[in-house]
């Protein structure tokens, strides 16, 4: 469909349907400005006279005159030699040697003497060499990349700390693997030292042509010897100083990352425990529970306040479901947790194997309510079956098994025996060793045995914490307990 043009002043001509570049032109010409000034033909910025190009946008004032016409030195054929760059350029490259124009970049432009004069007396740019802000960055990825854990982790770890601080939650793209940008083009070579991958698409897929003194640097980061590397970087840290708020936390790179599936039948309670984890740790406020709480007692789904933390949109809201896997981050003392809230529905089992092929250990998560128990081990459609299997053949060596909703069957010891005998020999069928599995019964409603000792009296009869439960987390604790 067509563009309704009935209202733009401009408009392109009914014929030839192009932009009516002569009428542009006219109505550039017929703006009136103040004397000493002129007007950039691409961006119409209004320069000082005696600018030679456009101080926004650089581009060459034409036809050169007023700074260079009066027997000025510094112009050739009446045009500066300076014009070809803009003064945020010429900062730039103010520091570096000077050195003789690049035969390839000069030849394009032969009637153009002036281009020739200023590739004397500035190195010519190209595309395909970094720019002083790409050497700053590639310092900057250096001293990240050196660093062994981001070297060998992929990127998920990076994507996740770089976003830890700005979101609680965010989603996982089905089938989403990790991948980092940024480290896929840098490499460690088998002396430890970084290289960069000159052959990266970041720079055309060609070796470098350098030929400024920019080529020094970025021949420093291209023979991969770690002392060129730091020559680079301290060049480059010398031009530039990043904030505080560039770098990645210090905090984070000491603590070990734990990716951490939430996963089981639908309904099991796998989003309320999250959130409810969450919200313990601290990464969700009193105030942002509030407002979960007091949205979801409006759509009449008050007891999903802990879920809607991250069951985000407004589908899974409305239909009370996980569809896609939620990430979501807290750190404790040793572990900074990537919690991946798979959705248990079977509809979604393909979302539920992105979150499963990332995780180091499983909680699964069991409704010990009679009849949902039963359904999630039923051999058909039972997805705490299928969960266990997933999970497994991802990988995941530990699982923490947690019998949710205790308290809908009163807290009850006989219940959950039998769901552990249950679960414990189709785990063991599954390839679980009995020591990398623990089993915990709690409530993920009621807070009870979560990252504290049971308050609830009928639980604390027969539940007997080996663990002491001070500020740790839930996670950690469940790791090195197992219930007799
Ligand atoms: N009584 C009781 N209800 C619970 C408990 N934990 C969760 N629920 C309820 O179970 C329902 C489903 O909870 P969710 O957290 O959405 O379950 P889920 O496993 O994430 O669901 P899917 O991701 O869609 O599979 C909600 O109504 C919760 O309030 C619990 O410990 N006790």
């Amino acid at each position: 469909m067509g563009l309704d043009w009935t209202h733009c002043p401009v408009r392109p001509s009914p014929v030839k349907q192009t932009w009516p570049w002569g009428l542009l032109k006219h109505l550039r010409k017929s703006r009136r400005l103040r004397p000493g000034l002129w007007s950039c033909p691409i961006c119409t910025f209004d320069n000082e006279e005696s600018m030679s190009a456009c101080d926004i946008c650089g581009v060459l004032r034409n036809p050169m005159v007023s700074a260079c016409s009066n027997g000025n030195k510094n112009t050739v054929d009446g045009m500066s030699k300076y014009s070809g760059a803009s003064i945020m350029a010429k900062s730039l490259f103010a520091s570096l040697p000077l050195t003789t124009p690049n035969k390839t970049l000069t030849s394009q432009h032969q009637n153009d003497k002036f281009l020739m004069d200023a590739c004397n007396s500035f190195p010519p740019f190209k595309f395909d060499v970094p720019s002083p802000d790409d050497l700053v960055s590639n310092g900057l990825r250096s001293s990240k990349v050196v660093s062994k854990a981001n070297v060998n982790k992929l990127s998920f770890s990076d994507v996740t700390s770089s976003v830890t601080e700005k979101k609680t939650a965010m989603r996982l793209p089905p089938n989403a693997k990790g991948f980092d940008s940024s480290s896929a083009f840098v490499s460690e070579n088998k002396h430890g030292s970084v290289e960069e991958d000159t052959c990266s698409p970041l720079n055309g897929g060609q070796p470098q042509n350098l030929s400024s003194g920019l080529n020094n640097l970025s021949s420093n980061l291209k023979s991969g010897s770690s002392k060129n590397v730091n020559a680079g970087r301290a060049l480059s840290s010398a031009q530039y100083k990043p904030e505080k708020w560039m770098l990645p936390d210090p905090a984070e790179d000491r603590l070990t990352q734990l990716n951490l599936a939430i996963v089981g039948h639908v309904d099991s309670g796998k989003s309320t425990l999250s959130g409810r984890l969450l919200h313990l740790s601290g990464r969700i406020s009193q105030k942002e529970m509030h407002k979960y709480e007091k949205e979801a007692k409006l759509q009449g789904k008050g007891s999903f306040a802990y879920a809607w933390a991250l069951d985000e949109s407004a589908e899974e809201r409305e239909r009370g479901i996980t569809m896609t896997v939620a990430v979501a981050y807290f750190d404790s003392k040793r572990y900074h947790v990537v919690l991946l809230d798979s959705p248990g529905h079977k509809d979604f089992v393909p979302n539920m194997i992105s979150g499963a092929a990332q995780a180091d250990a499983a909680i699964l998560v069991i409704d010990a309510s009679v009849g949902s128990f039963e359904a999630g081990m039923d051999s058909t459609g039972g997805q705490t079956r299928e969960h266990a299997q997933l999970i497994r053949s991802f990988g995941a060596a530990q699982v923490i098994v947690a019998i949710n909703k205790m308290d809908v069957v009163e807290y009850s010891k006989e219940r959950f025996d039998t769901i552990k005998t249950q679960v414990g020999a189709f785990l063991r069928s599954c390839g679980f060793k009995d020591s990398s599995v623990s089993w915990v019964p709690l409530s993920a409603i009621e807070n009870q045995n979560l990252v504290a000792t049971a308050s609830e009296a009928r639980l604390l009869s027969w539940c007997i914490n080996e663990f002491e439960f001070t500020t740790e987390l839930f996670v950690l604790a469940l790791c090195s307990r197992t219930l007799a």
